[in-house]
């Protein structure tokens, strides 16, 4: 293993800490509290527990290895694009930890060998990474670096269209307001040709 894999392995780990239930759980009975309700009454007895495992389950990449969805692969001897587009994408804004979700579209060129993965195992990976406090463009770039290391390919691409909710329900408040974000690698950055042709497929509605 190389530097630069121990090192990408690092980022894309969390802390390695797995998930602490009743922690999470006295965290959001003092968080109802601090923002002036009663976590005494009937309505809200179970809601710190239910908070908590629906946070377990926001942030279940946190304690998996997200590349780990693209472990399987095969040889097709394909040498052109593939492209998943169109995923549906959730993930949580790190900043205010309230939802950004949209759409993901990833594609790769196979490698010389021609060794694909399985269609599901990219909407998978960007599951797993979506399911961590993030911002949009660290997702995006996160895919991308997945797939270049995983299945080695002559290009990656990965473009996120999302809604922020933190735009949208409170501070500025501009619902309806799309972000993307790209990031192209390797012949799909080197080749205008190549990038030109993925993002005319990307975006054709
Ligand atoms: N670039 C980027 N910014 C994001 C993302 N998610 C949220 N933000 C922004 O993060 C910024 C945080 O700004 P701060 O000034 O620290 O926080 P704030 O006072 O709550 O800001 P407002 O949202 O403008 O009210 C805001 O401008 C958000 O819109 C993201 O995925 N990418
Ligand atoms: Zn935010």
């Amino acid at each position: 293993m190389s530097v630069n894999d121990v090192a990408s392995e690092l980022v894309s780990l969390g802390t390695g800490r797995p998930f602490d239930q009743a922690r999470a759980e006295a965290a959001v009975r003092e968080l109802l509290i601090a923002v002036g309700e009663d976590p005494e009454r009937p309505g809200l007895l179970d809601t710190p527990a239910r908070v908590a495992r629906s946070y377990k389950e926001i942030f279940a990449g946190l304690y998996s290895e997200p590349d780990d969805a693209l472990n399987t692969t095969f040889d097709e001897g394909h040498q052109e694009l593939v492209l998943v587009r169109d995923i549906p994408m959730f993930s949580t804004c790190e900043h205010h930890l309230v939802s950004f979700h949209g759409v993901a579209h990833v594609g790769y060129i196979p490698g010389k060998s021609g060794k694909v993965t399985g269609l599901s195992k990219l909407a998978r990976v960007v599951d797993l990474y979506a399911k961590r406090p993030q911002v949009q463009e660290r997702l995006t770039s996160q895919i991308a670096d997945a797939l270049m290391r995983k299945l080695d390919p002559r290009g990656a691409i990965v473009v996120i269209e999302a809604e922020h909710l933190c735009m949208a329900m409170r501070g500025i408040r501009k619902p309806g307001a799309s972000t993307t974000t790209s990031a192209v690698r390797g012949l799909l950055q080197s080749s205008a040709a190549s990038r030109s042709e993925a993002l005319d497929l990307i975006l054709r509605k």
